[in-house]
């Protein structure tokens, strides 16, 4: 009753557009990440930006874009048409203005409900717009969304363009820092779907001539592939496939109009189906899917007009027609691919005899497994009704509906009373634990069956949920937590093992990370600081002057519950696990756990470095 009553003209508020974008940035920008993940929302701000330049160059206007990241300053410059001079102002602060409602020309594009650049506006604290046309430009400037500065129409002699620069704002982006890799990963998307466009980004220069057929070739080692890519190009969409010799499960990248849908959606649900029924016809046999699709890395893109993606990241495609009056997504792309893919094998016999002898050796396979797997499923649904190793969460990257999915995160802990410090201070809603007996088995050079056979890694796997493939996968986030010290070094490099060679894709896909623990506490009566490295000490030293308290931590056990929330809650730093190339993955396997190098396992585990990319072959 009481609260009833309290219910009056005063509690309807209706939200301006900087305030609305403020109060619920993840609408419109995804995840509130400090940077560590390729899908958090900072790098999304350089899409919204990055997205209009590229319309221009889809347009026919401007071939190079300049892409310049200092620490947290972002600018982005095209040499497009130019945003018309008077209306800079307006379409960066007034929501759902734009030009593309009306045009025929952006049918196709990503960028339709002009949202975008006021997106970016409202959530950076420091924002400037440009424009150049005709030798005039106009320019203004904005602070989380307000105006700050509009300068009067000048001449100029700049190239025409628009240029915007931005500091995405750190009291809603905490911590945040952009990834090099990441960025670079991101614009050369870019470049493979748009082919002659040239990005320079902090003066490197990226460019495609050969689509989709270069992504798939930078993930793939040429030797490492079962037949040459394949690459079938039409009107409105590209593909590019081949199978790989080491890799376990399958591996997709989609986009639709320019846009890396990593998600997904009805585009790539439906090649993946016509792949396997082309495939059946052409051999015309009736085989699993499963042991087609076994090991395929494949790339599709889509053009789309009018596209409906299912928020506004973008990144999972829902539309189900090619555009108002067009055929169905999924009998166009079922059409193009029975066509070409058809036709392409009867001209390539050689391509066709090395499919069909990956297909019957995957079939040869799963036959072989599917007795020992049974009983390994059977074993771990008993195991996991009370299954010690695993306390779980209660949401799952499973319920997509679920604004926290993401935020789903699996911790692989060893040791009691690490374990027991992560469970006693997890938030029980998201962050689940898993506990190893011990170090794991070196699964090195040891084929799928060992991943059932073994106790251990069955129940994980039973507890990821990727037995059957990785979209059921239930944590966003894997995170290895071990001891900083030569044996947690080595759990690590084990559980990396285990991963890289069962489940690339994991890896691949960002998911994997390592946990980052304190090695220093400083603190005086008023603050404690965390320090993760050496500098860090030394600087909260000198920020809690005359005479704080150090104290060393050793490893994850010593730190009390109480203590350990300060770490894996909303500042947890994770360190991404990376792999660039697949290319690389047996050599990488090779180099780290090969038998006959002990003095390389002693210096690896001396000098362990995440990013598994930089290791020379
Ligand atoms: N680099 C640019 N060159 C030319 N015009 C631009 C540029 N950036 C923005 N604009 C203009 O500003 C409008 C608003 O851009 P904004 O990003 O806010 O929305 P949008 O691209 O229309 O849609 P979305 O919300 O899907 O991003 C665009 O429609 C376009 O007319």
């Amino acid at each position: 009753m009481q609260e009833q009553s309290q219910y009056t003209e005063d509690n309807i508020r209706s939200l301006d557009w900087k305030e609305h974008i403020r109060t619920r940035p993840g609408m419109y920008i995804g995840k509130l990440g400090d940077g560590s993940s390729p899908d958090d929302g900072i790098y999304i701000l350089i899409k919204e930006v990055l997205d209009n330049c590229i319309d221009e160059f889809v347009m026919g206007a401007g071939k190079t874009i300049e892409v310049t990241i200092k620490d947290r300053t972002v600018s982005v410059r095209d040499y497009g048409r130019g945003i018309p001079l008077g209306k800079v102002v307006e379409v960066v602060s007034k929501m759902n203005t734009g030009g593309k409602y009306d045009s025929k020309a952006f049918k196709k594009s990503v960028g339709l409900n002009g949202v975008g650049t006021k997106a970016v506006n409202a959530l950076s604290s420091f924002f400037r717009v440009e424009s150049v046309r005709d030798n005039q430009q106009k320019a203004a400037e904005f602070s989380a969304g307000n105006l700050t500065l509009e300068e009067d129409l000048v001449e100029t002699t700049k190239r025409k363009g628009t240029k915007v620069t931005f500091i995405a704002d750190d009291t809603i982006f905490k911590n945040y820092k952009f990834r090099n890799d990441y960025i670079v990963r991101m614009l050369k998307n870019y470049c493979y779907l748009n082919k002659g466009l040239t990005i320079i980004y902090n003066g490197e220069k990226f460019v495609s001539e050969n689509g989709l057929k270069d992504l798939l070739q930078e993930t793939i080692a040429e030797d490492d592939m079962i037949y040459p890519i394949i690459h079938l190009t039409g009107n409105d969409i590209e593909i590019a496939l081949t199978h790989s010799k080491t890799q376990y499960s399958e591996e997709y990248y989609s986009f639709v109009n320019g846009q890396n849908t990593t998600q997904g959606g009805t585009h790539l649900a439906a090649f993946k189906e016509a792949v396997v029924r082309a495939v059946k016809e052409f051999y015309n046999k009736n085989f699993e899917a499963s042991d087609i699709r076994k090991s395929i890395v494949s790339a599709i893109s889509l053009k789309v007009e009018e596209p409906v993606f299912e928020s506004q990241t973008k990144t999972k495609l829902g539309s189900t027609d090619m555009g108002p009056d067009l055929p169905t997504v999924r009998t166009f792309v079922n059409d193009f691919i029975k066509t070409n893919l058809d036709n392409f094998l009867h001209k390539n016999p050689e391509v066709a005899d090395a499919l069909l002898r990956k297909i019957l050796q995957a079939e040869r396979e799963r036959k072989e497994l599917s007795g020992i797997r049974k009983l390994a499923k059977d074993r771990a649904k008993k195991a996991s009704l009370h299954n010690k190793k695993l306390r779980d969460c209660r949401v799952h990257l499973t319920d997509a509906k679920n604004p926290r999915s993401l935020e789903s995160t699996l911790f692989i802990t060893e040791g009691n009373s690490a374990s027991g410090s992560i469970t006693k201070s997890r938030d029980v809603n998201t962050q689940a634990v898993f506990s190893l007996r011990g170090k794991p088995l070196n699964t090195y050079g040891m084929t799928k069956k060992i991943v059932y056979e073994n106790e251990e890694f069955n129940l994980l796997q039973a507890a990821l949920n990727i037995e059957e493939d990785y979209e059921n996968l239930r944590y966003n986030n894997i995170v290895l937590a071990t001891d900083a010290d030569v044996d947690g070094m080595h759990i690590r490099l084990l559980m990396i093992t285990f991963f890289l060679q069962f489940f690339p894709e994991l890896i691949k896909e960002g998911h994997l990370y390592i946990l980052q623990t304190p090695l220093f506490r400083v603190r005086n009566k008023k603050k404690t600081i965390y320090c993760y490295s050496e500098e860090e000490r030394v600087s909260a030293i000198e920020e809690l002057k005359p005479k704080p308290e150090i104290t060393r931590f050793k490893g994850l056990g010593e730190i009390s519950p109480d203590e350990f929330k300060n770490f894996i809650g909303e500042d947890i730093r994770l360190e991404p696990v990376m792999l660039d190339k697949t290319s690389s993955i047996e050599k990488l396997l090779e180099f780290y756990m090969g038998k006959n190098t002990p003095n390389r396992q002693e210096f690896i585990i001396g000098n362990l470095k995440v990013e598994l990319d930089k290791v020379e072959n």
